[in-house]
């Protein structure tokens, strides 16, 4: 990026009205904020775009300002290269406004317009703070919650909320208890007088939903626990969740970077459980200074100079907002070759993860050996495998960044599921390794060894077709795998195990079976070059055995733009 770039950046999706100015050369971000703030409940779209209306003029006028005074050049000359704006996702009618603010302002001041995806800034941003090169990145934002990696151009969505955001979840728990918007940090208030009480714990794969823990949360209030418990309580489960599902993210696409952006980063929980996580898997954490967190155009500036410095800008005609503007919908121009060359390896990711990473053979992506003894540390468990003995022991450790209560819980539950999932698939004519003992106290399992390598290291159709009719099978069986990822498949010629049911539960709901033939389609979009034949494949071998509604729900899980409003 040429040095002397400087953007005017303008945010308004939802609550903050906010314009930057970045200056490339001295990398200096001046921000200008006006939040909107609900006289009461949550965030009123019509309020807020009244709000952006007023205010959206007056702290562009400033940066602008600004910009005028830090101009080195001629006054003839515009004090910016180009304005950047936010086109979604966020409020209808909230962008609009933001949208024509921004065309005006290009107009007049004779600048190209950038169109800027509000939920890549909060990942860019953390990217060019920290200076990794390929982070995961956990978005935990007010509307929004999703785990996303770099791969072949996009960024991947490789795991997210199946119903609200985090922060709007706990906004809602507020508004119950009658504390002003936003909740959040009233709730990280609260939480330090309280006491563990349990509460649901829902993640499928990488993908989580908060719909259950909330109504148990505004239950328990009901009932009488006291507030405080209940916020404790709350921020342990979810940030949690949170946590998890990151790991499995570092741990599928073998990448060390994990970055934190959105509202709720300024969580110091949810921080130190991400920070404890990273430290023991030896991975790097960063979370920005807090004024690049929550909503703010300094994000939007900084990504703005990227892509004007890629020559991506926008024609008048073609710059209209979208309220449903997913991330992965954009393309990425802005990384060069040299990063680009650097893809998250599923290979290489593999390799970090064993303990043996040494050897050659697993950093070109050859799997666990058969004629070898090692042991490999997946995102839940440490698994000793004997491949010459048959067999394997899988320990699920405890994790420090929970609290030790949920921790046992779950590291019970899941062993228990495992053993007894593992053995019902097979009943059910699914190949999947034998049990020879479960030590519930211990969460330790013995299994046979099977297959030769995982099937992220060897995908190809017939394998991926075959784990879709695996798939089929356990769900005419009335349950699910809850985890079906290209790591949790074993192969051994044409023939595919599965493994890993820790996640599994039983079920005879449609979208439940949707959701686990959704989180293998993700786990082959987040770690195959050419994903759409093997994807194809999948849902070949589903329709060969398992019910077609589950398709077209699928159809519709994926078609779900996620994002939604407040009220
Ligand atoms: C699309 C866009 O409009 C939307 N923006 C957004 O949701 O604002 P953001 O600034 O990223 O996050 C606000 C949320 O962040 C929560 N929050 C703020 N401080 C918090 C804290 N200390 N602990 C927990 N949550 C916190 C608030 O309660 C609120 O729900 C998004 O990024 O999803
Ligand atoms: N029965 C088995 N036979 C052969 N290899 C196995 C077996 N069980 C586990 N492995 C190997 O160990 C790895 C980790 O095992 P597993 O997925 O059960 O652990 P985990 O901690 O739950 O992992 P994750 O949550 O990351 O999927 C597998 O990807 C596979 O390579
Ligand atoms: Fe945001």
């Amino acid at each position: 990026m040429s040095n002397s770039i400087r953007i005017l950046g303008i945010e308004g999706t939802a609550w903050a009205a906010s314009a930057a100015l970045f200056d490339a050369e001295t990398d200096d971000v001046v921000i200008e904020t006006d939040a909107y703030q609900p006289e009461s409940g949550g965030i009123h779209p019509r309020e807020a775009s009244e709000h952006m209306h007023d205010a959206i003029p007056d702290v562009v006028g400033r940066i602008l300002e600004h910009a005028r005074e830090t101009h080195d050049g001629p006054v003839s000359e515009p004090p910016v290269d180009a304005v950047a704006f936010s086109r979604g996702p966020g409020l209808g009618p909230c962008l609009r406004v933001v949208g024509t603010a921004a065309r005006a302002l290009s107009q007049v001041l004779e600048v190209p317009l950038v169109g800027v995806n509000h939920m890549v800034a909060h990942l860019e941003i953390g990217r060019h703070t920290s200076g990794f090169d390929s982070p995961v990145c956990l978005n935990a934002s007010g509307a929004n919650a999703h785990l996303l990696a770099y791969r072949n151009g996009r960024y991947r969505v490789l795991g997210e909320t199946m119903d609200t955001g985090v922060g709007n979840s706990i906004d809602k728990f507020t508004r119950h208890v009658g504390w002003s918007h936003p909740g959040g940090p009233k709730v990280e208030q609260a939480a330090k007088d309280g006491e563990y009480v349990d509460l649901p714990y829902v993640v499928k794969g990488m993908d989580f939903s908060f719909s259950g823990i909330m109504s148990a949360a505004k239950q328990r209030y009901d009932e009488g626990v006291p507030v405080e418990d209940v916020c404790y309580s709350l921020q342990e489960n979810i940030f949690s969740m949170l946590t998890e599902v990151s790991e499995r993210a570092l741990s599928l696409t073998g990448s060390d970077e994990l970055v934190l952006g959105g509202g709720v980063g300024h969580n110091a929980r949810l921080r130190e459980m991400l920070a404890e996580m990273c430290a023991q898997r030896g991975a790097e954490f960063h979370a920005p200074e807090p004024r690049f967190l929550g909503d703010n155009a300094g994000m939007i500036a900084v990504l703005g100079a990227k892509m004007y410095a890629a020559g991506d800008t926008l024609a008048l005609e073609e710059s209209h907002v979208d309220p449903n503007f997913r991330p992965d919908q954009v393309p990425v121009t802005w990384r060069g070759r040299s990063e680009r060359s650097e893809d998250l390896d599923n290979a290489s990711g593999d390799a970090r993860n064993r303990e043996r990473a040494a050897e050659p053979e697993l950093a070109a992506g050859r799997g666990v050996d058969a004629a070898d003894d090692s042991q490999v540390r997946g995102a839940e468990a440490l698994v000793d495998l004997e491949p010459t003995g048959g067999r394997v022991t899988k320990r699920r450790r405890a994790k420090t960044y929970r609290h030790p209560a949920l921790d046992e819980r779950l590291r019970k539950e899941r062993t228990t599921l495992e053993a007894r999932l593992t053995s019902l698939a097979r009943r059910e004519g699914v190949p999947t390794p034998v049990l020879s003992d479960v030590d519930q106290t211990e969460a330790r399992l013995e299994l046979e060894y099977v297959g030769e390598r995982d099937l992220q290291a060897a995908l190809s159709s017939d394998r991926v077709r075959d784990v879709g009719r695996h798939l089929a099978r356990l769900h005419q069986a009335g349950f699910v795998h809850g985890d079906p990822t290209t790591r949790n498949v074993r192969v051994d010629g044409e023939k595919a195990y599965l493994i890993d049911f820790g996640l599994g539960y039983h079920t005879d709901h449609v979208e439940d079976y949707a959701m686990d033939l959704h989180v293998f389609d993700q786990s082959l979009v987040g770690t195959a070059d050419d994903p759409e034949p093997l994807r194809e494949a999948a849902r070949d071998g589903y329709r060969d055995v398992g019910d077609e509604r589950v398709l077209e729900r699928l159809h519709d899980v994926e078609g779900r733009g996620r994002y939604q409003s407040d009220t």
